[in-house]
């Protein structure tokens, strides 16, 4: 009988381990009431406090300059970038752990204790982060079947962007939270607990889901490879994608050190793209819907509809398309004049260079440096690939051409600049699939921010508006 009251994910716990002071869950509770405490002396002390003057401009010009979101797990310096719980990249890498312990193989970390850092603030140990990985294994080793189903069926071309929103969307008939809602059995103070369940149920399946959607694209839906309980996230998502020479089918026929790079670069990927504070369109969408109480999968699913815009992370899919295509035309990624003509050309014909520019970053994307650096490590691999060498050669040639056209504020390139072409490299040529590995990524920050939102009681987003009768009365 108690066995049969456990909900699935209690039940999934107490198969995974014993030992609750390794669960991520359990770190929470204790955090919590501190940081309720802090956020009901704020409110009271610091109520009045004006933070900024919102501008016309502002209000008309996508809210720029205007601080006006609460988000916790990251935070973003136009000069120095984005900083995790107050941490660089590079200090990310020099504290979180690894799969392996030798630092000889310059791992990237575990995405798992990339998660850790933002919910809590807290480095993680490595049997936290072991259990994490275990716990989101034993979750998410199959699809709901409802989700499974509706997958199937729909059309092989619906993009894959779509695809994935429809598949996190489809989830929410499991939400715990919704559930709950519904039933009216829970109170303002436990939301949090069944946000973060559904939180982690989500982050789980999306190795599946992501897997799911490639079969679909470039297997005509035959499984890629093996999910393992015991392998950790990123680990899964590339074995489902056939991109491991073991638990999987070994698509691009990788030798063995190549496909421990693209698990070595995949765990970098989703390691790095996992927030950017809260005013990106992916973050910003998921905790707007979720201030509605909308559950996670409802929230990040528009968060997701939000990444696919091409001005956003769809930019990483439009990357490769461009340099393709310019290395169709100038023959040699090494030729500086034809690609200075073609950035020009494309300025004239009022299109965006895209990986280039951001709304924040007034420097070169830290992160775009962090997938460059994987590329300089390994030169035997990626010295012959032209598009690559074209990638590198850019970053040198269009921030001259774009300060010289002087309409965008940083000329310089974000992190779409990188990431697809380093993907297309080792064999994934669907371009519209790679705003789907963004988007596993990108799932930890926002669905962080939405369980303290949950936990800290935060309301629901109502902003004013402005006509032009007000605004000219100003
Ligand atoms: C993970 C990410 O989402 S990173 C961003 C990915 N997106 C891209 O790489 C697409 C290319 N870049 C862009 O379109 C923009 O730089 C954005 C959307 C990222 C930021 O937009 P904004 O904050 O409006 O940039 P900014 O204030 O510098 O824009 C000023 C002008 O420069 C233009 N501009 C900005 N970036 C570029 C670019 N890469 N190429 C050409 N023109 C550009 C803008 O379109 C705008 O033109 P307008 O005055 O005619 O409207
Ligand atoms: O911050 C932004 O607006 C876009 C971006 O780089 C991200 O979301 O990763």
């Amino acid at each position: 009988m108690i066995y049969l009251l456990m909900t699935r994910r209690s039940f999934h716990i107490a198969k995974v381990c014993g030992d609750s002071s390794l669960e991520l869950k359990t770190v929470l509770k204790e955090l919590i009431p501190r940081r309720r405490q802090e956020i009901l002396e704020l409110r009271e002390r610091c109520g009045n406090i004006k933070v900024g003057n919102i501008t016309v401009g502002s209000v008309i010009g996508g809210m720029r300059d205007n601080k006006s979101m609460f988000w916790q797990s990251s935070s973003l310096d136009p000069y120095e970038g984005i900083k995790f719980q107050g941490k660089t990249i590079q200090d990310c890498q020099n504290l979180l752990p690894r799969d392996s312990k030798d630092f000889k193989k310059k791992e990237s970390f575990l995405p798992e204790g990339m998660f850790w850092l933002l919910m809590t603030g807290q480095i993680p140990t490595r049997e936290q982060i072991f259990h994490l990985s275990k716990e989101l294994g034993v979750t998410g080793r199959k699809l709901p079947g409802y989700t499974d189903k509706l997958m199937s069926n729909l059309p092989f071309d619906v993009h894959p962007m779509t695809q994935l929103a429809i598949g996190l969307a489809s989830m929410n008939t499991t939400s715990e939270f919704a559930r709950k809602y519904e039933k009216g059995q829970i109170g303002k103070d436990e939301y949090w607990e069944y946000v973060f369940d559904d939180v982690i149920n989500l982050i789980a399946a999306l190795p599946q889901l992501s897997g799911k959607i490639y079969s679909r694209i470039a297997a005509n839906g035959e499984p890629l490879g093996e999910f393992k309980e015991d392998r950790d996230w990123s680990y899964n998502i590339c074995s489902l994608l056939g991109m491991t020479s073991k638990c999987s089918c070994n698509l691009q026929n990788l030798t063995s050190k190549q496909s421990d790079d693209f698990v070595n670069l995949m765990k970098l990927y989703t390691g790095i793209h996992v927030d950017h504070e809260d005013g990106n369109v992916s973050a910003h969408a998921t905790h707007l819907v979720g201030s509605a109480l909308s559950d996670p999968y409802l929230s990040y699913s528009s968060g997701v509809m939000g990444l696919a815009g091409p001005l956003h992370g769809l930019a990483a899919q439009e990357v490769v398309r461009f340099l393709i295509e310019m290395n169709s035309y100038i023959s040699s990624p090494h030729n500086e004049s034809k690609i200075e003509k073609y950035v020009w050309n494309l300025l004239r014909s009022k299109r965006v260079v895209p990986g280039y520019g951001h709304a924040v970053l007034r420097k070169t994307d830290p992160r775009f440096i962090a997938l460059l650096d994987f590329v300089k490590a390994r030169p035997e691999e990626f010295s012959q690939d032209k598009n690559v060498v074209l990638m590198e050669k850019l970053s040198e040639i269009a921030p001259k051409v774009l300060k010289e056209h002087g309409k965008c504020k940083n000329p310089y390139p974000n992190v779409d600049s990188a990431s697809g072409i380093l993907f297309y490299h080792y064999g994934i040529k669907e371009l519209l699939f790679f705003t789907v590995i963004f988007a596993c990524s990108r799932s930890m920050g926002p669905l962080t921010q939405l369980v303290w939102d949950r936990a800290l009681g935060l309301p629901i987003e109502r902003p004013t508006s402005l006509n032009f009768n007000s605004l000219h009365s100003l």
